[in-house]
């Protein structure tokens, strides 16, 4: 079993998948260490987010295992990866993603009610993280109500909100300005740092990978040398 707040070492090792005639992943093999920051980048096509998709539990790889620590989570019930999921890694897409109904503060709080922590303790962390992402202002407005950069802001202290071990993006910034784009990879980043979580980001920019510890670079569904 994991535990919530955790450092974990993620390692996915000779991922297929297919859809249909196509082969998105071919034999991929990926480790991603506790705390390492690893940018995803590739040919349009290449199996980025794919490969993000099954290292998060979103997606059964054909064949191949993806491990948090010494537990498969590749295997497991739906039930059981949507609970680990919810537990250990958070959430940053390219559109934010934030419930559209419920506040900037309500959606922060979101995972770690979920979670059935208790309500003191979720509105704590959530002020907390939305005062390190400059955004505690605008706490009680729904993300249709602020811009794509501040929405993306609250997108990246819900993936912090229950210090998950892995926070996953994929082009957190395609749809944001670069100034826009910068202030939430240097929170993305700087806080993940700060909190020991690792992140797996997926990108086709450099500007982008360049805060990462490292890129992996994927050519037709393999990791390349
Ligand atoms: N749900 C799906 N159904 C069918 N084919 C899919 C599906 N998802 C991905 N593919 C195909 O699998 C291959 C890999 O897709 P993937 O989205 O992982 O690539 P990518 O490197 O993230 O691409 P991009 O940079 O364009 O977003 C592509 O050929 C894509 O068309």
């Amino acid at each position: 079993m994991t535990t919530q707040g955790s450092k974990m070492t993620l390692q996915g090792s000779d991922l297929a998948v297919r859809f249909g005639r196509t082969v998105a992943l071919d034999g991929a093999d990926v480790t991603i260490s506790p705390g390492e920051i690893v940018a995803i980048m590739g040919p349009s096509g290449s199996g980025k987010s794919t490969l993000l998709h099954v290292l998060a539990g979103i997606l059964r790889p054909a064949h191949g295992e993806v491990r948090l620590d010494a537990q498969r989570i590749d295997n497991l019930s739906d039930s059981r990866r949507s609970s680990l999921r919810l537990r250990s890694f958070g959430f940053v897409l390219q559109f934010g993603d934030l419930v559209p109904e419920l506040s900037l503060r309500e959606n922060v709080e979101l995972p770690l009610r979920l979670l059935g922590r208790p309500r003191a303790e979720a509105r704590r962390r959530g002020a907390e993280l939305l005062g390190h992402l400059a955004v505690a202002e605008l706490a009680d407005r729904r993300p249709g109500q602020v811009s794509g950069g501040e929405a993306q802001r609250a997108a990246v202290a819900r993936a912090l909100a229950h210090k998950p071990s892995v926070i996953f993006a994929d082009e957190p910034t395609g749809a944001l300005d670069s100034v826009a784009g910068e202030v939430v990879l240097d929170a993305l980043t700087g806080l993940a740092r700060k909190e020991g979580s690792s992140v797996v980001m997926v990108t086709h920019e450099a500007r982008v990978a360049a805060y990462a510890d490292r890129t992996v670079f994927l050519r037709d569904g393999r990791v390349a040398a």
